[in-house]
């Protein structure tokens, strides 16, 4: 502010007579103080009304118009611009240093005395009077008023300046502190929030720690009538400690009790359902709930519970709550309500929303399979809006049983039940819940002496009082943890039985009257409520829809029985692996062994081809010494068949008519040889010299005619070489059925024993590693049946048996199909053919019976 110099000193007389108009204050709610400036120097004379300047000094409301004729001196400007040349020089004294950003302020004292040289008595005082008040003060005084043109000019814009100045400095103000509080505001309402949501959940937590029964305490206001007998409130709550609540019924008798929340008179709707609110949600998780209240009649039950149309209670409020959060969470989730209300009435089970009240229709709790209670028979209306919500709690209401009694007008003759049954389905991993709400209200207990009840209501009040004394037996069994619950000694604990002692979350609102004239019953109620609390409920369990727990036990049931059938798979399966293991090891081994004989096989292959050569010089060198010394062989026609020269055993027994035909030329070896060769034994020089192949066995097959087989020693091989060409053996024996030439025969070959190169073949085959398990034929005399035979064909081919040269060898080709190799000898009835008429075919079928003992045997040595 502008300190007037005027008032130190006077002022120059203004050059003009004309006056100068200034605004006083400009910004936004500040009164316009428009001062018109006068020649100080007129101050003392009244002006002539040619010149006089009537200025208005504010116009808005409380300011006053005043009519100033300028004849003061120069006053100091309060904020206003001024006209410069006007403007007195201030005197340092009457100037104090203008804050940072601001007009320099004149101080009080400074401005009184400054005005106090010139200005009136009254601007004077009102200075005085208006500085005591301080300087950021803007009291009006009533002063002003009192003080005359041209003080009052003066002391407007005084107070107008000073104004403009403090409005100023309070906006920056604000503005500054808004600034640097906004920031902090932020974070603390987030704290907060964030405080305030853990505190829920850690409440919650608690509260199924402590085993998910909750109890509330809610205290109704004294009514008017109680209020007119003159009975007072016996009840105290602290609103610090809102668990606590102090039953007082007397000075000297002082009772506290505690429960998880305590609602006084004062509390509203709102705020009780606010506190059951986590309780209820947690049905839309899948968890059972079970909401009821309990109390004397007339202590506000179905006040909480169903409340009135314009403050509504807990069951709207709660099913409210339940489409909101379905309506939130439809993105996830999809859920289906249902509504079913029904009363116990005089221990009768009524359905509320049956409206053509079958007086026949009985309805009765029973135990479903999975443990819960249902009642059979009971209407289940689906729900699918809020509005529909309350037409069903409508027409429960009003079909409820209430009567006029002593204590309430409208009392409950019932216990109300609400079921709300809430089934969702989860959109990505399709499980499936069904759970239930109960929000029961409970008919008030009474005394029916203090009700004076009789008739039908008294009857009414037996049946009430009863079952709410189950209701106390149930809860106290829970509570000494009885092995015995008393759940079916009335209707209500028995369809409450999983809500008071089951898995689900059970909330108990006791209510009670805070009158001196109740004192008893409350006692009662408190102690009651304080029982229920103490029982250990256990966690709450989520529940599935029965339907998906019936699907799932039979999954679980195949599951079992597949993992059974599993394991006994395993294990054969092991078994199996342990057993392939085993013959893989023996068929390795096998392999080598094979291999060893494929080796040994070639080794005695060359040693073959060289006595072959051998044999051959030998013959050769016989030939040119025979040739020397006897006329030339006579023609091979007149030689005797090679039978006769009898390579085979002489004493082998006739065959027989059936075998005829295997005598037969055709089915011989070397057949062609057999017949040009007129008489082998005969002459047996002449069969010297050249080596034939005679068949030692008898033939019992036909065998297809055959070119002239390789005369040469072999061995026979030994098992382990049988079985490296059993496959090969295998296919040729299919293919001797259709009639193919068998070149792959396993001969038996052995020198005439007693000629020296029968010495030497045996001591080189027995030279050999195979020797041992070589079978061979020799010579013996068991092959010939005695010795005496052995001796006779002996004599009779001479040339050969006596080694005399190179004629002493005979090669003897067996075939392989032939029985000789048989392990075990071959039943002859096998070969009889008896029954078979056609000879031919009997043939066959003895030769096909043979290579089938033959294959068979063949298969169990493999095998
Ligand atoms: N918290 C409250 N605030 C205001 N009024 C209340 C409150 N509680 C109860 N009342 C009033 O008290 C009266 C009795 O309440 P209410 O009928 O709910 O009692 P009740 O326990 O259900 O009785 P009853 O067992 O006989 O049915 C009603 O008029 C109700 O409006």
């Amino acid at each position: 502010m502008e300190a007037d110099p005027a008032s130190s000193s006077p002022p120059p007389p203004p050059p003009a007579a004309s006056p100068s108009r200034q605004p006083l204050g400009e910004e936004e709610g500040v009164e316009s103080v428009e001062v018109e400036c006068v020649d100080p120097a007129s101050s003392s004379t009244p002006s002539p009304p040619a010149s006089p300047s009537r200025q208005p000094l504010g116009e808005e409301e409380g300011a006053e118009r005043v009519g100033v004729e300028r004849v003061d001196p120069p006053i100091p400007d309060c904020g206003g611009e001024a006209d410069p040349s006007h403007a007195p020089q201030p005197s340092p004294a009457s100037v104090l240093p203008p804050p940072k950003g601001e007009e320099p302020v004149v101080s009080t004292e400074e401005g009184k005395a400054a005005i106090a040289g010139d200005e009136g008595e009254a601007l004077r005082s009102f200075l005085e009077e208006f500085g005591d008040q301080g300087d950021d003060s803007l009291i009006p005084s009533p002063r002003l008023k009192k003080i005359d043109s041209p003080d009052r000019l003066a002391a407007l814009r005084f107070l107008g300046g000073k104004y403009n100045r403090l409005l100023e400095r309070y906006k920056q103000q604000v503005a500054k502190c808004a600034e640097e509080c906004e920031p902090r505001y932020d974070g603390l309402k987030k704290k907060y929030t964030d405080e305030c949501a853990e505190r829920r959940r850690l409440y919650n937590e608690l509260i199924e720690l402590r085993g998910n029964i909750r109890v509330f305490c809610r205290v109704r206001p004294l009514s008017a009538n109680e209020i007119s007998n003159g009975s007072s409130s016996i009840v105290e709550i602290d609103p610090s400690h809102e668990t606590e609540l102090q039953f007082v019924p007397s000075d000297k008798d002082r009772k506290v009790f505690k429960f998880d929340h305590v609602f006084g008179p004062s509390d509203d709707q709102e705020t009780v359902f606010a506190e059951s609110l986590p309780v209820v949600r947690s049905v839309m998780d899948g968890f059972n709930v079970c909401i009821f209240a309990y109390g004397q009649t007339g202590t506000g039950k179905t006040f909480t519970m169903e409340g009135v149309p314009e403050d509504r209670g807990v069951n709207y409020r709660a099913l409210e709550e339940l489409f909101r959060m379905s309506k939130e969470r439809n993105s996830s989730i999809a859920y289906t309500f249902a509504v079913s209300i029904l009363e116990v009435y005089n221990e009768k089970i009524r359905d509320l929303l049956d409206e053509s009240f079958e007086q026949g229709k009985k309805l009765d709790v029973k135990q479903t399979a999975d443990g819960t209670q249902e009642v059979l028979g009971l209407i289940e209306a689906p729900i699918y809006t809020i509005d529909g919500v309350w037409e069903k709690l409508r027409v429960g209401s009003k079909n409820r049983s209430v009567g006029t009694t002593n204590a309430n007008e409208l009392s409950s003759r019932s216990h109300c039940l609400v079921r709300v049954t809430v089934r969702s389905e989860h959109l990505v991993t399709g499980q499936r819940c069904r759970s239930h709400i109960w929000l029961v209200d409970l008919a008030g207990s009474e005394r029916v002496a203090k009700t004076e009840v009789e008739g039908e209501r008294l009857k009414e009040s037996q049946f009430i009082n009863k079952s709410l004394s189950a209701l106390g037996d149930v809860i106290s069994a829970l509570a000494s943890k009885n092995s015995h619950i008393p759940y079916r000694n009335s209707k209500l604990t028995h369809l409450l039985q999983s809500s008071l002692g089951g898995d689900c979350k059970t909330l108990m609102f006791v209510q009670i009257s805070p009158s001196s004239a109740d004192s008893g019953e409350t006692l009662c109620s408190l102690n009651f409520a304080s029982r229920v609390r103490a029982i250990d409920h256990g966690p709450a369990r989520k529940q599935a829809d029965p339907a998906e727990t019936f699907k799932l036990k039979q999954m679980t049931e195949k599951l079992r029985h597949e993992e059974k059938e599993n394991s006994k798979l395993n294990e054969s399966l092991q078994m199996m692996q342990l057993k392939y293991a085993s013959r893989e090891n023996v068929f390795k081994t096998l392999q080598d062994k094979i291999r060893e004989a494929e080796q040994t096989s070639k080794t005695f292959q060359q040693r073959i081809r060289d006595l072959e050569n051998e044999l051959a010089n030998e013959k050769r060198a016989a030939r040119d010494t025979t040739r020397s010394a006897k006329p030339p062989l006579a023609p091979s026609r007149q030689r005797p068949p090679l039978g006769r020269i009898s390579n085979m055993p002489p004493s082998a027994p006739p065959l027989g008519p059936r075998f005829s035909k295997a005598h037969t030329i055709q089915n011989k070896e070397n057949v062609a040889v057999m017949n040009k060769t007129s008489s082998f034994g005969a002459d047996t020089s002449k069969a010297v010299g050249k080596a034939r192949r005679v068949s030692l066995t008898r033939v019992i097959r036909q065998v297809p005619l055959q070119t002239k087989r390789r005369s040469s020693f072999a061995v026979l091989p030994s098992q382990r070489e049988q079985l490296s060409v059993l496959p090969e053996k295998r296919t040729l024996s299919r293919l001797s059925h259709n009639q193919m030439p068998r070149r792959s025969s396993i001969a038996i070959f052995n020198s005439i024993p007693g000629t020296p190169v029968a010495a030497a073949a045996r001591a080189q085959v027995d030279s050999t590693p195979d020797a041992r398990v070589s079978r061979t034929i020799e010579f013996s005399g068991s092959k010939f049946g005695s010795p005496q035979m052995l001796d006779m064909w002996k004599s009779r081919n001479n040339a050969l048996a006596s080694g005399s040269g190179n004629a002493s060898k005979v090669c003897y080709s067996i075939q392989k199909r032939l029985l000789l190799g048989s392990p075990r000898p071959v039943k002859s009835s096998l070969f009889s053919g008896a029954g078979i008429p056609n000879p031919p075919l009997r043939e066959k079928m003895m030769v096909g019976k043979a290579q089938r003992v033959f294959n068979t045997n063949r298969r169990k040595s493999v095998l």
